[in-house]
């Protein structure tokens, strides 16, 4: 297993390309089994989500071929069988092939995930979205068993809150049911809007994507696509992240403002200095972060995505800062591992009250999911003395060679296998 090796200190200063977002990836991977004619996807992240997705539908006959230029993916004969337990555990999003297996088969099995290190996950909203365009939904011996005994029918759905994976599964299965469905309460993160982008160029008629009520004309005739995933919002506000902690200087080359307009702003509050580059963004540091209170929320809100970098910032902050975090139930993670390398850190149910000090001290620290594995990679970074982080196979699920783009930055950072 491999392991980070940082010693801190070092003032970044840089460009940081940004991939595509392995949270718009994943979708568009779970999307193409809609349809018999292929689909090039171009920008996908090389992390391990992505790679496993991947493997998930080629076990289901997926035909698929990667180059330089994009992944190019033909579902056009593909055979019967089930996703298990132990790939849906790591990686949660191999729920979404749920609604693709359902409308190319008529039945589809798919093990229902269980608890995970952030929260429980429920995929309630998923099971009764595909009810109420007409399956017949059971979960069995821990699977969902979903069949469609004739056709999916276009429904109005009402979802209970605005699911980013719901509204996706929604999208998938409405657009094969007979007639118009209207999703109600619909996710409006920018990786929703890229998959309604990528289901239109496969020949979808939607409308409304970026907004709480979106409307799917259904009985899609398919036809061959290509589409470019956007560029991973949570990557660059990591890498936005890095610039501040090191009072240094990151352009976020690719980056998207639009995408980040809660962070940048967040960003500022603590100091920072943004602009739009030639190329992305900007982020500039300064000498001394200053505390700010945080409130994650669904999109365009603060990103839960993003929680566990921030709280890296707020533990070197000049003051003390409220964190609150209202989609997880259990995404504080972090905070222990925070606490070795000398943060001050008060956990009261859903809020932490993070004190700013003058001073981290590396440490040896576990990572325990993704996000919290790179909080404790930007701590490192500012830290006095050496850090090591094990487990590192949490971070490579969704960061493109983070080692080797925080090191042309200026950082002093080493992945070594043991
Ligand atoms: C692969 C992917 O895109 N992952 C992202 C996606 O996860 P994911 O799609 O799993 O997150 P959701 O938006 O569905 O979850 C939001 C909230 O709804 C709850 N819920 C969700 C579904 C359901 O059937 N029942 C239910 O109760 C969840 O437990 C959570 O409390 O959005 C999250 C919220 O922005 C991000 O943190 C994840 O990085
Ligand atoms: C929680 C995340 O991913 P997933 O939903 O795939 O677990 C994430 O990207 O931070």
């Amino acid at each position: 297993m491999d392991e980070l090796h940082i010693i801190g200190g070092n003032r970044l200063d840089g460009a940081v390309p940004i991939s595509g977002a392995k949270n718009a990836a994943l979708p568009q991977i779970a999307a193409a089994l809609l349809s018999t004619h292929s689909l090039e996807l171009t920008n996908l992240p090389k992390v391990s989500d992505v790679e496993n997705m991947l493997g998930i539908i080629s076990l289901y006959g997926a035909g698929i071929e990667q180059d330089a230029t994009g992944t190019r993916i033909n579902a056009s004969s593909l055979t019967p069988g089930e996703v298990d337990y132990d790939t849906v555990r790591k990686m949660r999003a191999s729920i979404l092939v749920l609604a693709p297996l359902l409308t190319r088969f008529g039945s589809a099995c798919v093990s229902l995930p269980g608890g995970c290190a952030i929260g429980a996950r429920p995929v309630d909203m998923h099971l009764k979205v595909l009810t109420a365009l007409g399956a017949t939904v059971s979960v069995e011996g821990g699977y969902i068993v979903a069949s469609n005994g004739s056709k999916l029918k276009g429904a109005r759905i009402v979802l209970a809150g605005p699911s980013v994976g719901a509204t996706e599964t929604a999208l998938m299965a409405a657009c094969c049911a007979q007639g118009e469905t209207e999703i109600l309460n619909a996710a409006r993160e920018p990786e929703v809007v890229d998959l309604v982008g990528c289901l239109t160029a496969m020949g979808a008629e939607i409308e409304g994507a970026g907004t709480h009520r979106v409307l799917v004309n259904g009985a899609t005739n398919w036809r061959a696509a290509s589409h470019h995933a956007i560029p991973d919002r949570v990557e660059a506000g990591t890498y936005a992240c890095a610039a501040m902690i090191t009072g240094g200087r990151i352009e976020l080359v690719n980056a998207r403002m639009e995408h980040m307009a809660s962070v940048l702003q967040v960003l500022e509050c603590m100091g920072a200095t943004v602009w739009p580059g030639d190329r992305g963004v900007v982020v500039n540091g300064c000498n001394q972060i200053k505390h700010a209170d945080i409130t994650t929320e669904p999109y365009p809100g603060f990103p839960t995505d993003l929680q566990a970098q921030l709280m890296a910032m707020a533990c070197l902050a000049d003051g003390a800062s409220v964190i609150r975090e209202t989609i997880f139930e259990n995404r504080f993670m972090h905070v222990p591992e925070l606490s070795r390398l000398g943060a001050d850190i008060a956990l009261n149910g859903a809020v932490a009250l993070v004190r700013g000090r003058p001073l981290l001290k590396g440490a040896p620290v576990m990572a325990t999911d993704l996000r919290a594995s790179v909080c404790l990679v930007l701590a490192a970074l500012a830290a006095k003395g050496e850090t090591v982080i094990k487990r590192v196979y949490h971070l490579d699920r969704g960061y493109e060679q983070l080692d080797r783009k925080l090191s042309q930055c200026g950082a002093n950072i080493s992945r070594i296998s043991t």
